[in-house]
């Protein structure tokens, strides 16, 4: 009921993701900036898959709920969520995804560094791929229907590179369903163009360490400047910045809109 509390009703928790996620640091900056802990909020740590299901039992009870929410994911097609409002700034306004790659890749892989630079795409496109894997089907599968859909991409993307003749490219990701679909669809076309991808999915900190270490070659999971900015803080001379390769992205805390007297952080305090 709208007058009674949020914060007891649910009992004073943030539904979050696996532990590592720039978003988790961000929304623990937030317990402290807005201040939400001295009002005994806490953030619960969980993955995706299971903040995503907790929050749609929520929402076919019309329970109140609080999530780390982040754009483009296919949470936002299909529940109805919107962001809190974040007066203070805790998360930052839009995001951009980088590819971030192993220093020495443009010396003796320019045509995968080529291709790795070239790629770039929006939102929607992103959210084609991860509607597709959503919905149950192969993540594989899902980016090489999306490649089929999209030659006018798939020729920006490979414009003037060399075919691979079978040379390996590395790719590591944080699995989160925006990095899956990328990730995919980047192996896809590497693969395509006769390079021998493969991809490995690990958590965030190691993910970052695999590209400084040269354990692989590239990354298109960097969430910056703000969520995966201690990373990029930490490897900046130990790693390329190869540029964004989406724009527009988005990263904050999320309530179902029934939730209507609930419209920023500052709601949470009170
Ligand atoms: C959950 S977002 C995809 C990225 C991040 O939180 O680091």
């Amino acid at each position: 009921n709208p007058h009674k509390k949020l914060g007891p009703q649910i009992n004073y928790t943030i539904t979050g993701i696996d532990a590592g996620a720039g978003i988790m640091a961000s929304t623990q900056n937030a317990l402290k900036e807005y201040p939400l802990a001295q009002n005994k909020w806490q953030l619960q740590t969980s993955s995706t898959a299971a903040m995503t299901s907790t929050l749609a039992k929520a929402i076919k009870f019309k329970q109140p709920i609080v999530v780390t929410g982040w754009q483009p994911h296919w949470m936002f097609k299909k529940f109805p969520l919107k962001f809190l409002k974040d007066p203070k700034n805790v998360y930052g306004s839009s995001e951009e995804i980088h590819t971030i790659a192993r220093k020495g890749l443009a010396k003796d892989n320019p045509g995968a560094y080529k291709i790795l630079k070239q790629f770039k795409w929006n939102p929607a496109e992103m959210s084609d791929v991860m509607l597709q894997t959503n919905a149950g089907v192969d993540p594989k599968v899902a980016a090489d229907n999306f490649i089929k859909k999209n030659p006018k991409l798939y020729a920006e993307w490979t414009k003037g590179a060399p075919r691979g003749n079978g040379k390996p490219v590395k790719l590591t990701y944080v699995a989160w369903d925006s990095e899956i679909a990328s990730t995919n669809v980047m192996a896809e076309v590497l693969n395509k163009m006769g390079y021998k991808a493969t991809i490995q999915a690990l958590e965030m900190q190691p993910m970052w360490a695999s590209i400084a270490t040269n354990a692989a070659d590239a990354s298109l999971s960097a969430w910056l400047p703000n969520t995966a900015g201690l990373y990029m803080k930490q490897y900046k001379d130990k790693i390329e910045d190869v540029g964004p390769n989406l724009y527009g992205a988005k990263v904050g805390l999320a309530v179902p809109k029934y939730m209507k007297n609930i419209n920023t952080i500052e709601d949470l305090v009170n």
